[in-house]
Order: C-alpha cells, then structure tokens, then sequence
C-alpha cells in the first residue's frame, strides 16, 4: 500500500525589492488576517525601521528584544496575550525572527517575517533556533505568512551581515553532500528536490559572487533571493538538512564554547571548508569552498572569525555529540586529524 504522505508549509507573499518596506501592510491586507500587529524587534532594527513600519499600521505594540532566547519568547507571548495581538511582525536579524517564529507557534497566531540583514536564510525557513541549555541548533515551526525583505534597508546593513548570508549559503555545498551521506549510511529520508534546490542555490550565488560587493543594492537582491529559495528548500524537506550539515554543527559547538565572537554565517562558513575537506580529501573541492567565501569577503581562517585555534580544533573534535545528525563526522574526529584538516586548509 502506499502510505507516503507530506506537508510544506511556505509563505503566500514574498516582496523583494527596493522599497517594499512601504508595501508591508498591503502585504498582511492581502493575507486577511484580523487583529492588530505586535512589531518583534531588537535595538538596532528598532532604530533604523521601527517608525517606518508603525506608521503603516493604527494600533502597534512594540517589544524589542536584547537576545534569542526563551525568556525573550516568553515575554513577547505576554505582551501578545496582553494585547490581544492578531499577528506578530518579526523587523531584524535572525534575533527577533526566531523568537517571534517560536512565539506565535505558542500564541496560535502567525507572523510576518522582515529583515533588516541577509544574514542567513532563517528569515524565511520553518525554523526556529532558541538557544536551551546545550542546544543551539533549530527546532520546526510554522514559516512566516509573509516575507518583506527591502533591498534598500538590506543594502544599507553592515557588509558583514550580508558576507554572513553569502557564507550561510555557500555552506549548503557541504549539507547536502552530509545529507547524501547520512541517506546512503544510515538510511535518512533525503528529498531530491530539497537537495537539487539547495545545492543550486549555492551555485547561482557563487556564480554571482563577482557582483557581490558593498554598497550595491543587486548584491542584496542576489543573496536575499538565495536565502528565501535555501530557506524554501528547507520547508520541501521538512527539516533544516539540505542547509544545515556538519559546518553548522561545528558552528553550533563554536556557540557554546566561545558564544557570540563571530556571526553564524561566517562560522558555518568556515566549517564548511573543513567538512569539505573531510568529504573530499587534501586536493577536494574545500579550495573552491575557500575561494568562494574570500570573493564574498567573508572569513576564511580561524583568525578572521576571531577565535583561537585550539578552540576551533575543541569545537571540531566535539560538534558531533551537538545532535542527533549524521554526517561526515561520524563518531568524532580525532584531535590529529582535527589539527591537520585546519593546517592543511589553512584555517589555523
Ligand atoms: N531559524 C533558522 O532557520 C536559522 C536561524 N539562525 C539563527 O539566526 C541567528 C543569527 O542571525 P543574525 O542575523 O546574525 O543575528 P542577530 O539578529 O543577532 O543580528 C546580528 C547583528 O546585526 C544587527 N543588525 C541587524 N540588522 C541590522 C541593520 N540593518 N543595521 C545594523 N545592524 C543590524 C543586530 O543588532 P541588534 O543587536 O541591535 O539587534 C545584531 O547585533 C543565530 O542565532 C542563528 O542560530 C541562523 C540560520 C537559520
Ligand atoms: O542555520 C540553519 C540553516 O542555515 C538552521 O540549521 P540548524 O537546524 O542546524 O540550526
Ligand atoms: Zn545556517
């Protein structure tokens, strides 16, 4: 009998372009919802683009978020219930997007998704990543009804926040080669579409990576289209594998060991030369991986994302005990194989 059944969840409207931040409530009209807006937000978002979107609606609560976590999700649950809010509208980096992702999964409401960085393609995924206790890596939530990405806002964000989003991106080279692995190995569900889309994703953008280049608002255009089409195909797959393998495992290790040194982007980024390194060998394809994330101007050694050595090689040699994921780093790399996959690569 055939049983296979599935669900996608995705976003009704996507807007990117220069200026749609001005479209944004004509986006929530269009996806008739009732209820007024609680405006999720942290400090900096607030204050480059808070008043832009308050004055588009007649009643807006505000709550601006320090950082991710479930306190901070408990709160905005609070202020939500407190005004009875119909929606969440989620304005910055990966910060507020994942908390207010995690909050209107608990306030039964949903939410529109506008960022302010192309810093990595939670801005449109169905996940949400809250730091708890020893985890850092995401768990599944409802996708936003609506993403507002303004490539003017975009393009005015610092360079290194859309370098992040490039790097997030190019890491989904080697998060598709562990997923394959995982699904020949040890037998893991793996969707072809999933797979084909977030592999192409990274190839159109490394194909464009010459025109990625500060203070050009095209260079926002092409990484915000990468991360919705990374973050689309992760909804195909129900799970964060074809954009998250063991470059984002070892960055998740690099969170907890030496928290907020360098942006998630930046260390997936530098991860991925690793594992690829690991998957392909001393003359494999970790140089294209190397040279592809220098193009961008996002980091390429241990040094760039302003972490020492040894703690690169703790969080190599331990990223696999982060989650239950199978991928190229099996039960563990040793700590000799650690110190000459980042010599060799030149990552220490
Ligand atoms: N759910 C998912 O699928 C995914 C989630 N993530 C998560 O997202 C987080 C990383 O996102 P990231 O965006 O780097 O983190 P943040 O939201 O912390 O943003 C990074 C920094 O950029 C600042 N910022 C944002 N927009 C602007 C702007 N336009 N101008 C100036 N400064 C700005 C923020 O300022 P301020 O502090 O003032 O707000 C913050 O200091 C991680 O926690 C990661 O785990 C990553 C990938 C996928
Ligand atoms: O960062 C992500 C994809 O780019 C999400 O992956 P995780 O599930 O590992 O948190
Ligand atoms: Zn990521």
């Amino acid at each position: 009998m055939f049983d296979k059944s599935t669900w996608i969840k995705l976003p009704r409207n996507v807007l990117q372009g220069h200026g749609v931040l001005d479209d944004l409530a004509d986006a929530v009209a269009d996806l008739y919802l009732s209820g007024d807006p609680l405006l999720v937000t942290s400090p900096s978002p607030e204050r480059i683009a808070g008043d832009r979107v308050r004055a588009q609606f007649d009643d807006v609560a505000t709550v601006s978020l320090d950082r991710a976590s479930f306190e901070s999700v408990e709160r905005v649950v609070e202020v939500g219930r407190e005004h009875d809010a119909g929606y969440l509208i989620a304005l910055g980096g990966g910060k507020p997007i994942d908390v207010a992702k995690m909050a209107s999964d608990e306030l039964n409401c949903g939410f529109v998704s506008v960022p302010t960085a192309a810093s990595h393609d939670g801005i449109v995924s169905g996940r949400s990543s809250i730091p708890e206790g020893d985890t850092r890596h995401s768990v599944a939530a409802d996708p936003p009804l609506a993403v507002v990405a303004d490539t003017e806002l975009l393009a005015e964000s610092p360079w290194e926040l859309t370098t992040a989003g490039c790097a997030d991106i190019i890491s989904n080279y080697t998060a598709v080669k562990d997923w394959e692995l995982a699904h020949r190995l040890k037998n893991v569900e793996y969707s072809e579409y999933a797979g084909a889309l977030s592999q192409m994703t990274a190839e159109m953008l490394v194909q464009s990576a010459d025109s990625i280049k500060p203070g050009l608002e095209e260079s926002a255009w092409i990484v915000t289209k990468a991360l919705v089409s990374s973050g689309v195909a992760m909804s195909i797959a129900g799970s964060s594998r074809p954009a998250s393998g063991a470059e984002h495992l070892f960055s998740h290790q690099l969170d907890r060991i030496a928290p907020n040194r360098a942006l998630h982007g930046h260390q997936v980024g530098v991860g991925s030369i690793l594992t690829e390194y690991f998957h392909s060998g001393p003359r494999g394809e970790w140089q294209d991986i190397r040279d592809a994330l220098s193009t961008v101007g996002a980091p390429t050694t241990a040094d760039d994302l302003g972490i020492d050595d040894e703690t690169v090689i703790d969080a190599l040699t331990t990223a696999h005990e982060i989650r239950d994921r199978y991928t190229i780093l099996g039960d563990g790399v040793s700590e000799d194989a650690a110190i000459e996959a980042a010599t060799i690569t030149g990552v220490i």
